[in-house]
């Protein structure tokens, strides 16, 4: 069988990242006797400049068609002055509308080599795993209105939401802890927001049917604060978009780096999407120096969630893990002692670890 995966490379080192955990699939494919199949398409800022879209067709159907897909990142200052319709960025969101890929997983796991890596102090990150499930396909950022009024002095953004949007979350960010710890942290703005509220109630109501799981409600501005003081608290968190994109960033600092942040982005039913957390970094782009491992983790979810090959995933995970624990490391995250390597390099050291 041959498992076809679209990339899309995007922009700044989304691009430098994804040739990255090719390299490190095709290693896979070697040891594992399996068959991947790529091919590469346009998103983003490289999608404007050819296509004159973020988005364009011939992208959505290839997605559609495949049996996952790889993203690398989009944007890059080249396109901050566009317009909004035609920003990089508007293409990342077209596509996870289009796939209806409503669960974003992000887990949050410190390797015990990098605990120095973080500002935090080591006691309190020691021990650190948890996941994050960002609902991805509503609330702010795909309200409608969302628009200047008043001759541009006024502005709109809608935060909606619809039961069955919540409901579909939470059912997944339940069944997420049934597998782990068995604790979900709910996180809203119940304080201020209807959308909260409904959140809340709806959460409230769904844990009867999740026993098992013990459920608590905290609000994202002590989140923010407990996410950092007592990361170990934490098993699930399910939360609403915009703040789910804004607590990974976050909570990336336990693990020494944004670059080891992988992600995947789930549909109910249809292809499932797997992508860092970061962005195209166009501080660094080009110099090849980005770490690829939030990417290649990102790779190895693919296989575990849309090929169920778990044992191809766990050889990815082991890898990354005794290269670390070699002492390499990219210059994103901090070293007393070790090796610094370039993106490269790094590949090269997991792609031999794992073959
Ligand atoms: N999924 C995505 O495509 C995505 C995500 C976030 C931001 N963006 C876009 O990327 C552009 C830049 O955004 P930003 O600078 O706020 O966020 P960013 O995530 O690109 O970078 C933030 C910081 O983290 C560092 N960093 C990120 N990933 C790294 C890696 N793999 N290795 C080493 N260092 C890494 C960067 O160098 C930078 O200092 C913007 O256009 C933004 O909209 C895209
Ligand atoms: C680029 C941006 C639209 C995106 C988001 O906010 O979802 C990014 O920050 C992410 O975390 O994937
Ligand atoms: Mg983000």
């Amino acid at each position: 069988m041959i498992n076809k995966i679209v990339m899309l490379p995007g922009d700044g080192i989304g691009a430098e990242v994804i040739y990255a955990a090719k390299e490190v699939l095709e290693a896979i494919a070697k040891k594992f006797d399996r068959q991947f199949e790529f091919s590469v398409h346009d998103i983003g800022g490289i999608a404007i400049d050819r296509h004159g879209t973020p988005l364009p067709t011939e992208t959505v159907e290839a997605c559609k068609k495949a049996d996952a897909v790889l993203l690398g990142a989009v944007g890059g200052p080249k396109w901050d002055n566009n317009p909004s319709d035609l920003r990089p960025e508007r293409g990342l969101l077209g596509i996870r509308k289009a796939l209806d890929l409503y669960a974003n997983l992000r887990p949050v796991k410190g390797f015990e080599k990098l605990l120095h890596a973080s500002p935090l102090r080591q006691d309190i990150i020691q021990g650190s795993d948890l996941l994050i499930v960002r609902e991805l396909t509503g609330g702010l950022y795909f309200g409608t209105p969302s628009e200047r009024r008043n001759n541009g002095e006024d502005v709109v953004d809608t935060l909606a939401y619809s039961r069955k949007e919540i409901e579909r979350i939470v059912d997944k960010a339940f069944q997420s802890a049934q597998l782990r710890k068995k604790h979900l942290t709910s996180v809203d703005k119940a304080n201020v927001l209807e959308s909260s509220k409904l959140w809340r109630e709806i959460v409230e109501e769904k844990k009867v049917q999740y026993p098992d799981v013990t459920v608590e409600h905290v609000l994202v501005d002590a989140c923010a604060m407990k996410l950092i003081t007592n990361p170990t608290d934490f098993d699930v968190i399910v939360t609403e978009n915009m703040f789910g994109d804004i607590l990974s960033d976050e909570a990336s600092v336990l693990t020494g780096s944004l670059g080891m942040l992988p992600s995947a982005s789930l549909a109910e039913d249809g292809v499932g999407l797997y992508e860092p957390a970061h962005g195209s970094a166009p501080d660094i782009a080009g110099q090849g120096i980005a770490n690829p491992i939030a990417m290649i983790l990102s790779a190895a979810m693919m296989l575990r969630y849309s090929f169920e090959m778990n044992e191809e995933a766990r050889a990815i995970e082991k890898a990354v893990e005794d290269v670390l624990n070699e002492g390499y490391h990219t210059k994103d995250l901090k070293s007393h002692d070790g090796t610094l390597v370039n993106t490269n390099e790094m590949t090269a050291l997991i792609t031999k670890a794992i073959l």
